[in-house]
């Protein structure tokens, strides 16, 4: 997730000075470091001044290592901008007591541009550092402001996971397909290109409404309307999913701390 916002910093970098600290970059951030001649490094040095904005991009169980590594860049007029699920403002303010918080939440789209992040500021956070958040976020997509920080949790567990889900219903779509005689590879043809067709015609559409587009596909007394009768009773598809991004919210909880 931190190489996909880097790839989008490195478009809207303009003359900054970025450094990454990354133990064992991957062959893609060292391209990326090379070709918009940011410094890689494993950790940063008591040398180093304060950063302006720090982007904190590590597991949240690797929160509690990665820190003694980061503190040296951390002043009071530091901006951190975590991306971390689950670990609250107060969390980090713990182990990197930076000036101000944007506690965000991407999605991995972002590497095409085409995510989007959850984000809350911490109230110290001036219009500038907002600003600044929101120019590095956007690299990776839309961004949507909340003024709650619980409500990341539950963005986490609907966009942040998101595409995950979406991911596994052209799984079993593809899946369902073989089941009804297809060819392996002809039915995961038929479920990526159904599944990214409808998520494109969904963007472009001037109809907002997913249930007037899926209104359209249906016609009365026809094959749509069997398949939406298993989907829609009342043990099917949005008690389902309501029960997964409960269970993503919950762990989020659980990754505080
Ligand atoms: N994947 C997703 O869809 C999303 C993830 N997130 C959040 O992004 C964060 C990263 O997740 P994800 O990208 O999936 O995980 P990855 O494991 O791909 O990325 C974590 C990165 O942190 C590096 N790292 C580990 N320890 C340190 C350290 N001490 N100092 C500097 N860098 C270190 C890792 O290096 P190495 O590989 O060498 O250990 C790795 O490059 C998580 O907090 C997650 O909650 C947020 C939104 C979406
Ligand atoms: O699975 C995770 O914990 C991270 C956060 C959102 C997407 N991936």
């Amino acid at each position: 997730m931190g190489s996909a916002l880097l790839a989008g910093l490195a478009a809207g970098a303009g003359g900054a000075k970025v450094l990454v600290l990354e133990p064992s970059p991957s062959p893609d951030a060292e391209r990326i470091c090379r070709e918009n001649g940011f410094e890689l490094r494993a950790s940063a040095s008591t040398q180093d001044a304060p950063a302006d904005v720090l982007l904190l991009a590590v597991k949240p169980q690797a929160l509690d290592a990665a820190a003694p590594a980061i503190a040296p860049l951390v002043g009071s007029k530091t901006l951190l901008v975590s991306i971390l699920a689950g670990k609250r403002i107060a969390d980090l303010a713990v182990r990197l007591p930076a000036g101000a918080f944007v506690r965000a939440m991407p999605n991995t789209p972002a590497s095409i541009g085409r995510g989007v992040s959850g984000a809350y500021a911490s109230e110290q956070t001036s219009a500038e550092q907002r600003a600044i958040a929101q120019t590095l976020l956007s690299a990776g997509g839309a961004v949507e402001w909340v003024d709650d920080e619980k409500l990341i949790d539950a963005v986490t567990a609907v966009s942040g996971s998101g595409p995950a889900y979406v991911f596994y219903l052209a799984e079993c779509l593809a899946a369902a397909g073989v089941a009804a005689g297809l060819p392996e590879e002809l039915s995961m043809r038929l479920a990526r290109a159904t599944v990214s067709g409808a998520g494109e015609l969904m963007r472009r559409s001037e109809q907002t409404a997913p249930a007037v587009l899926r209104e359209n596909v249906t016609s009365p007394g026809g094959t749509t309307a069997a398949a939406l009768g298993v989907l829609m009773a009342d043990d099917g598809m949005r008690p389902l999913l309501q029960r997964a991004v409960e269970a993503a919210r919950r762990r989020a909880g659980e990754l505080s701390g």
